[in-house]
């Protein structure tokens, strides 16, 4: 079995420090729950920070390190500043409120980010130290959002998976950080990213396409010539563990203690970490509303709500417990009588047994975050019900809700409908309640954590590593086979290629150091240019009419071989369909703000370019589909483009150009054929065995070689010319 090599801001294990001796304890929060185990059976390393140690003598840092060895733990110390700056600076004071969409928890400035990065580095640099060939690297959270793309810098061969346990937000949110295009750059390092819910999947290929221009096919992008997977893989956890501990005498005991001092109160019980995602302050409203409405409950209801501290040094988790504490007073001030109290609150962290007994012990749980990734809290309430009794009541903004249909789903927002949850689920017949914990405890068995692994490794290690399917080299180092004596004909596509996209067609015009390029490049007596473009022949004569290259228009449906010669058109082809498929363009032009038609000769082209990124593809689809439907028996073609769906004649393409130009070239001419998208693949497919196809971007193509964009074209070009 390969080695597991996790690396995760939290070391699974913290370093404990009391009075005179040290230890390490587990983790609280829902990534070290989860994947302690997998790790203990796995023969890997876990990297990352085993908590604050700046206040150990030496002797007490090497028994931690010897600890920390024995659980093949490997530390990575965060210093003050880092703990400030990266921890609770960029990854919990922005990352952490903009993916749970509270945008006006964001400060306004992002001073933290070169903490963020540097902070990162680290990570990437201890994983790569001690990753041994054939490892597998699984990265965990938004802390380490960098890491993928900084460990396939230093190791590009690497199979290396991330998983997001936050929610991703939708693109609108995520595109209000100054940071966006590094973030997700650095996430696309990965083989494999995971999410937990197929919601939090769909918002990031939106936001790629809004702002990499990267369009996700179904679970699979292109990024840097890789093919970068994404999924749902909704975590679970230990099932049988909270299972066999909830039957346990001692918990038992502590469940029967548990009764026997609530004096017949029914118990409510929320646990959680004390974060403002979590929702507990309108939680303890839907129970003080319970409270007032109906005053027979007074007395005989008891909420235990459990928070454990976190992350007590960012200000607004020192504000939440303040709150936290007033309404939790208010509400023990206004119903609580000498003999009972309504709200329980514990400001601690539990142990496995005393969690386990709340759960056990609850008549209902109250699960119900404004926002949360998934939650495990729910799943491990369900597990520890071997009863088969209990309601959850559950937040429909956990991830969980997605597949825990049974519980008693609400809206964290709204106080009233909670309440009303609270009541029903009070009432609940036992019948109803344990068909419904049935059905949760299912879900949860078979979802549980070893599944999540499992689905989640196999999916990372089956995919074909990047040695197996290495990306396409660098255009670049082409170079040196077609330096030499020799004549070479360049086939070279416009728009994509030479240029990059601008608003409107007309807007992408040659500039000054493009039209010098080609203007050296034709004079070379070695060289032969020639300009392949789905552009008006119009177009291209006003262009490049003067210069000495060959010019083919609207694909090659019009040529123009030498400056002085006339544009001839390919014989036989047929343009009858237009006149029935320009009226579903110009429909979808109108319905589509920004989107417009154009039309040559032969063909037709919708631009969605200035359109919104995921309106425009999504409309893009809805067109071809139509297309394909009505006219699928016309000689047509219908294409997708960057941004532009085209209709064109049968018979005519960008290859057709290849093989009449080169009749007039001797057999041994070399070729080199520079383009971007789909339409140039005819291009590539036309250049005879010997020649050379570069693809400028990230598409899947049959050229040899890639380029970043035009940019990256241009100096190939220069290159070629010996700058
Ligand atoms: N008082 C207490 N004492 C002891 N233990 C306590 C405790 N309160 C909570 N815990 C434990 O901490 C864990 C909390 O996990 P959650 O999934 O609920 O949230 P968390 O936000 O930490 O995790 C993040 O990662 C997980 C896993 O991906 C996602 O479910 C979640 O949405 C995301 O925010 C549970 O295992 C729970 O038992
Ligand atoms: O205590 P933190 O900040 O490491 O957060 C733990 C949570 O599980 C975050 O995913």
């Amino acid at each position: 079995m390969a080695r597991l090599l996790l690396v995760s801001n939290r070391l699974p294990v913290t370093v404990k420090a009391e009075k005179d001796s040290v230890s390490v304890v587990r983790s609280a929060g829902g990534l070290a729950t989860g994947l302690s185990r997998p790790h203990e059976r796995s023969g890997g390393l876990w990297i990352g920070w085993p908590g604050d140690v700046s206040r150990l003598t030496d002797a007490q840092r090497s028994q931690v390190e010897q600890q920390l060895s024995d659980l093949r733990c490997v530390p990575l110390y965060l210093s003050a500043s880092e703990v400030s700056r990266f921890y609770e600076g960029y990854s919990n004071r922005v990352l952490w409120p903009l993916c749970h969409y509270m945008l006006d928890r964001v400060p306004r400035q992002d001073r933290d980010w070169d903490a963020y990065r540097k902070a990162n580095e680290r990570f990437a640099d201890l994983a790569a130290k001690h990753y041994q060939p054939g490892d597998t690297i699984w990265v965990h959270d938004y802390q380490l959002m960098l890491v993928p793309g900084m460990l396939r810098q230093r190791l590009p061969h690497a199979r290396i998976g991330y998983f997001h346990h936050i929610p991703f937000p939708s693109s609108e949110i995520f595109s209000t950080l100054p940071r966006r295009g590094e973030l997700l750059r650095g996430l696309l390092g990965a083989d494999l990213i995971g999410f937990h819910a197929v919601s939090y999947v769909r918002h990031f290929s939106g936001t790629l396409l809004r702002h990499l221009g990267l369009d996700t096919d179904i679970d699979r992008v292109l990024f840097q010539g890789r093919e970068v997977r994404v999924g749902a893989f909704p975590m679970g956890i230990d099932a049988t563990a909270f299972e066999t501990l909830a039957g346990e005498p001692g918990v038992l005991d502590e469940v029967k203690t548990l009764h026997e001092r609530a004096h017949g109160e029914r118990l409510l019980v929320g646990i959680d970490r004390l974060d403002y995602t979590k929702g507990i302050p309108r939680r303890l409203l839907a129970v003080q509303r319970v409270l007032e409405r109906d005053p027979s409950l007074r007395g005989r209801l008891r909420f235990i709500q459990v928070a454990v501290p976190s992350r007590t040094q960012v200000q607004a988790y020192a504000e939440y417990r303040e709150t936290v504490d007033e309404i939790v007073g208010r509400i023990n001030g206004l119903y609580g009588t000498v003999h009972s109290t309504p709200v329980h609150y514990l400001y601690r962290s539990l142990n496995e047994k005393q969690l386990v007994s709340l759960y056990r012990g609850a008549d209902v749980m109250l699960v119900t975050p404004v926002r949360d990734g998934m939650n495990l809290v729910a799943k491990e309430f369900c597990a520890a019900r071997p009863d088969e009794d209990g309601v959850l009541v559950l937040s429909e903004f956990a991830g969980a809700a997605a597949e825990m249909r049974d519980a008693l789903l609400v809206n964290p927002y709204d106080v009233e409908g909670m309440a009303d949850a609270i009541e029903q689920a009070l009432e609940m017949p036992k019948a109803e309640r344990q068909d419904r914990m049935r059905c949760l405890r299912a879900g949860v068995r078979t979802r549980d954590v070893h599944w999540w692994v499992a689905s989640f490794l196999d999916r990372l290690q089956g995919l074909p590593s990047v040695a197996e399917k290495p990306p396409l080299p660098d255009g670049m180092t082409a170079l040196d086979k077609l330096k030499g004596p020799g004549r070479k004909v360049l086939f070279l596509d416009y728009d994509g290629t030479l240029v990059g996209f601008a608003p409107t067609p007309e807007q992408a015009a040659p500039d000054a150091e493009l039209m010098t390029l080609l203007q050296e490049l034709s004079a070379r007596p070695d060289l032969s240019v020639h300009v392949v473009s789905g552009r008006p022949r119009e177009t291209l004569e006003a262009w490049f009419g003067e210069l000495p290259v060959g010019l083919h228009a609207e694909h090659g449906l019009w040529s123009r071989m030498r400056r002085g010669q006339p544009w001839h058109a390919l014989p036989g082809v047929s343009f009858e369909w237009k006149s029935q498929v320009k009226p579903v363009l110009d429909a979808f032009a109108a319905r589509v703000t920004g989107s417009f038609v154009e039309e040559k000769t032969a063909s037709l082209a919708w631009h969605y370019r200035r359109v919104d990124a995921e309106f425009g593809a999504l409309q893009a689809r809805e067109l071809r589909l139509l297309l394909f439907e009505k006219f699928s028996q016309e000689p047509m073609h219908i294409l997708p483009g960057d941004r532009v769906v085209e209709v064109r004649p049968r018979g005519v393409n960008k290859g057709r150009v290849v093989s009449e130009v080169l009749k007039q070239e001797a057999p041994d001419v070399r070729v080199l054929a520079l383009g971007d998208d789909v339409t140039d693949e005819d291009l590539f497919a036309a250049v005879p065995p010997g020649g050379i196809t570069v693809h400028a971007g990230n598409k899947h193509t049959r050229a040899a070689y890639r380029v970043e964009g035009p940019p990256e074209v241009r100096r190939f070009l220069k290159a070629l010319l010996g700058k």
